[in-house]
């Protein structure tokens, strides 16, 4: 599924109605009509309904939406919050259809208190007051009403977006509908995915009303989610049945200090069970007897250390002490010794993973990136903290902007970046992005991106795509950390737990595919 900013559905419904002339009217039809149809499943005969409706064209879908229930058969009614003076357009047409269809519609124009009785003393409300069209701080009466919805205990659902929540990427939170569950039309809005409005939206429900692909190429929106399983199947790590452990990829992971030798063995054995052909362990040498006991598959390369972590010169020898297809840098490194990771960029032109402690060293060198000559990829792996060091923003100004900030930075710096958050951004240098849907709260513990960062080093020599073998990574540890979820609670997933059922998730994952007789949607 698409994910766009609300100027960009605005280009892509013009797109759709101009050029390939599907009438705004029929758009707002299948809207209305994909939404009662999905919003009935959820309801009960006798449930009191109150679609609440504005006067542009998120109302337009509510005037929809209200003809389909009342013709279902429920006790739907609806309570139109704008002046009729001010519909128009297509939503106004609606509006002439429900009525000659026989129902009436009562506005708060004119019958304020019966509009606010029916919102008080409905089982579920049908917030489609305001879309993508909504601009500022909600006007009244839309804030009161947005109140009012809000203390009922009526199931609320949204259609499109929640009212008020803006569709901008950086505009501030605005008091606004919380919505039970969102019906969302055609595409995801940008802002589902941002920390800061996700709880307005509950539930999110995709409804599809007919878009032609060709509009969102058009409006050049290069962003997805995949919100189906059976995307993934096509994307599956594979083997070669006359595959050797050379085939698989030479991985070499540099990391560990004194104090933290099992981050870099958490990621060593994801690397592993990811399906690296050979795995080495690069370590500070007083880690060595440590870390060696806990994996038998992996190789070791001990660099000189001091104080626990690696020397600074052991940087130096690195590029021509590791012999790999690709490396990954920065799990365990610690902070006590600065970390030269420059030459390593510089020198050893094949795919390199850059995490944790390494970030921060890289920090102060991303200006190099832009002059040095690679053909390998670059891909490093901020949590928000390291984003906000990364690019001199405070964190809270990460959260906000994280799709363009995302864009922007991966452009300019020519690296693929993995923004990890509840919905991971992956940005490839071209700017194109994909949404992470999987994963749940239990991944909020030290070692999961240590795993990850594993995860991510066995695929990139494993797939042709880098963005491929970055996004599957991601979505398979979120899927194992859903799995886990299912059969203990969150809070007690171990890192490591993830590497050790990966196998068991990728196996389910094509036996389920398989099941469902592999009806695969082309469009991912
Ligand atoms: N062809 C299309 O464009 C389609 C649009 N659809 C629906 O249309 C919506 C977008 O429609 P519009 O662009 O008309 O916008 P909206 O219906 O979201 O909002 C526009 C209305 O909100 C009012 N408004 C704006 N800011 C406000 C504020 N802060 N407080 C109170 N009132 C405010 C405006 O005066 C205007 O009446 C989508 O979210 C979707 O639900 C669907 O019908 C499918 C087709
Ligand atoms: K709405």
């Amino acid at each position: 599924m698409y994910i766009v900013s609300g100027e960009e559905m605005r280009q892509v419904d013009r797109f759709a109605i101009e050029q390939i002339g599907l009438g705004g009217f029929t758009l707002m039809e299948n809207a209305g009509s994909s939404c009662s149809r999905a919003i009935e499943r959820q309801l009960k005969k006798n449930n009191r309904i109150a679609v609440v409706s504005g006067g542009g064209n998120n109302g337009g879908d509510g005037f929809v939406i209200a003809r389909y229930l009342a013709e279902a058969g429920f006790d739907a009614t609806l309570e139109v919050i704008a002046p009729r003076m001010k519909i128009h357009g297509e939503a106004y047409e609606h509006l002439l259809v429900y009525e000659r269809a026989g129902r009436a519609a009562r506005f708060y124009e004119t019958d304020s208190e019966a509009v606010e009785q029916a919102i008080a003393g409905a089982d579920v409300i049908i917030d489609a007051m305001l879309g993508t069209g909504v601009t500022g701080e909600l006007k009244p009466p839309y804030k009161e009403i947005a109140a009012l919805i809000n203390r009922s205990r009526a199931l609320v659902f949204a259609v499109d977006l929640p009212s008020g929540v803006p569709s901008a990427e950086a505009a501030d939170i605005q008091a606004g509908v919380r919505a039970d569950r969102t019906y969302m039309l055609a595409a995801r809005k940008m802002n589902a995915s941002l920390p800061g409005y996700r709880s307005f939206y509950g539930t999110i429900v995709p409804v599809d009303i007919g878009i032609p692909e060709l509009a969102y190429v058009s409006a050049k929106a290069d962003r997805r989610i995949w919100l189906d399983e059976q995307k993934a199947l096509r994307h599956l790590p594979h083997r070669d049945p006359d595959a050797h452990k050379g085939q698989s990829g030479r991985a070499a992971i540099i990391g560990g200090s004194m104090n933290m030798s099992g981050a870099v063995m958490m990621a060593a054995e994801a690397c592993v069970r990811a399906g690296a052909g050979r795995t080495t362990a690069v370590i500070p040498d007083d880690t060595l007897s440590a870390a060696a006991p806990q994996l038998k598959e992996a190789m070791y390369l001990p660099l000189p250390s001091e104080s626990g972590e690696f020397a600074r010169s052991a940087w130096g020898k690195v590029p021509e002490a590791v012999h790999a297809d690709g490396v990954a840098v920065g799990p365990g490194l610690g902070r006590n010794v600065t970390n030269d990771i420059f030459p390593l960029i510089n020198q050893l032109d094949i795919p390199i993973v850059i995490d944790a402690d390494a970030l921060l060293d890289l920090a102060s060198d991303l200006e190099q990136l832009k002059i040095i000559s690679r053909t390998s990829p670059v891909i490093l792996t901020p949590h928000p903290g390291e984003m906000a060091v990364l690019t001199g923003l405070s964190i809270e100004e990460v959260q906000a902007g994280r799709f363009s900030l995302s864009a922007k930075f991966a452009k300019t710096y020519g690296v693929y970046l993995v923004l990890k958050g509840r919905e991971t951004i992956i940005t490839g240098p071209d700017g194109r992005q994909w949404v992470n849907s999987t994963g749940n709260a239990g991944l909020a513990k030290g070692g999961t991106g240590d795993v990850l960062t594993g995860m991510i080093l066995a695929f990139l020599l494993q797939y042709e795509d880098p963005a491929e073998a970055v996004f599957m990574a991601v979505y398979l540890h979120g899927l194992t950390a859903d799995y886990l979820a299912e059969r203990a609670d969150q809070i007690s997933i171990n890192a490591s737990d993830i590497s050790h059922e990966l196998g068991t998730v990728i196996c389910q994952l094509k036996q389920k595919c398989n099941e469902a007789g592999r009806t695969i949607d082309i469009r991912d």
